[in-house]
């Protein structure tokens, strides 16, 4: 399947700052794709050199197989930064204006209108929306043209838990109805709720690139409790552990890739020894993160 977008050894310095450095990836058709980091890592530089508003010092990049010339921009749609909107105009007003910029028809409107679910307040002056409401108007206004691909830069800043569900939500609907999202966001959670696959980058460098479900396997912990004497023995012997650890009584597993909780289970049972307490534990992407941005 042809990529979206592939970047190539994409460099940005900042005089010596490097913002983004060697920087080489993928992204495929239908893919939910975050870009995440910590404030600095140079996520925002990234979107930008991708949208042409910034320069790369080196290192290339194609959409769709494509040079990224402003005929193929036209496929994609993005909320950068804050978008510019008419206080004083409504939401459609606002949109039919974006209409008229953009040269796409303003027949498109309802329909943005509708996903964003602001139909029911189109006429009302902009000023009168809330934080969330405006960021779902400049998702509507980013979709007029019917993009192939959007690109979002953290696009829950600043919303309150209701708005930041609801924008979540609509992503996920984006997506579902075959559009390809590009976000960059320094939050895990986003990423862990919203994207299927992601790259982390760390003072503009990638440390980490793949799928988001990928994120854990061959991670799992057990934490098991059994009456017998020799349990530390037992453990050790089994195939699927590659560490033991002893906690508050009870035994932590880390348990080799491809080995789970309920083949450590039977073999204590084929032992003759039943646990009474067997528990899996996952390691939460949140500390996955954090061990990623130390060993790198
Ligand atoms: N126009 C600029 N001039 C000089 N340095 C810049 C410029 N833009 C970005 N930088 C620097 O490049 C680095 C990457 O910044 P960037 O904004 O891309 O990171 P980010 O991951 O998007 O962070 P944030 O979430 O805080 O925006 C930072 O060190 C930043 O200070």
């Amino acid at each position: 399947m042809e990529a979206v977008l592939s970047i190539k050894n994409l460099t940005k310095n900042f005089g010596r700052i490097k913002a983004v450095n060697n920087l080489s990836l993928e992204v495929k058709p239908g893919q939910v794709f975050g870009m995440l980091g910590p404030n600095g890592s140079g996520k925002t530089t990234t979107l930008g050199m991708l949208m042409g508003v910034v320069n790369p010092t080196g290192g290339e990049f194609t959409w769709f197989g494509e040079e990224p010339t402003h005929h193929v921009r036209k496929k994609i749609g993005a909320v950068l930064e804050h978008p510019i909107f008419y206080p004083y105009l409504s939401g459609q007003k606002n949109l039919e204006l974006n209409a008229m910029i953009k040269q796409c028809p303003e027949a498109n409107i309802p329909k943005v209108l509708e996903l964003v679910e602001l139909l029911d307040r189109k006429d009302d002056k902009y000023k009168t929306y809330s934080l969330g409401m405006k960021q779902r108007l400049a998702i509507a206004s980013a979709l007029l043209n019917d993009p192939t691909v959007l690109i979002l830069d953290e696009p829950t800043n600043g919303l309150d838990p209701m708005g930041i569900a609801e924008i979540r939500e609509l992503i996920k609907k984006i997506a579902a109805n075959g559009k390809t999202i590009i976000l960059a966001s320094h939050l895990l959670d986003e990423v862990q709720k919203v994207c299927t696959h992601f790259a982390v980058l760390k003072k503009g460098n990638l440390v980490h690139y793949g799928p988001v479900d990928e994120v854990g396997k061959g991670e799992e912990t057990v934490e098991v409790l059994a009456e017998v004497e020799n349990l530390n023995e037992l453990l050790l012997s089994f195939a699927g552990t590659s560490s033991i650890n002893r906690e508050n009584g009870s035994y932590q597993v880390a348990m080799r890739d491809g080995f789970h909780s309920k083949d450590l289970n039977k073999f204590l049972f084929e032992k003759g020894v039943v646990a009474s307490h067997l528990i899996t534990r996952k390691k939460t992407l949140e500390k996955q993160f954090i061990e990623i941005l130390a060993s790198s």
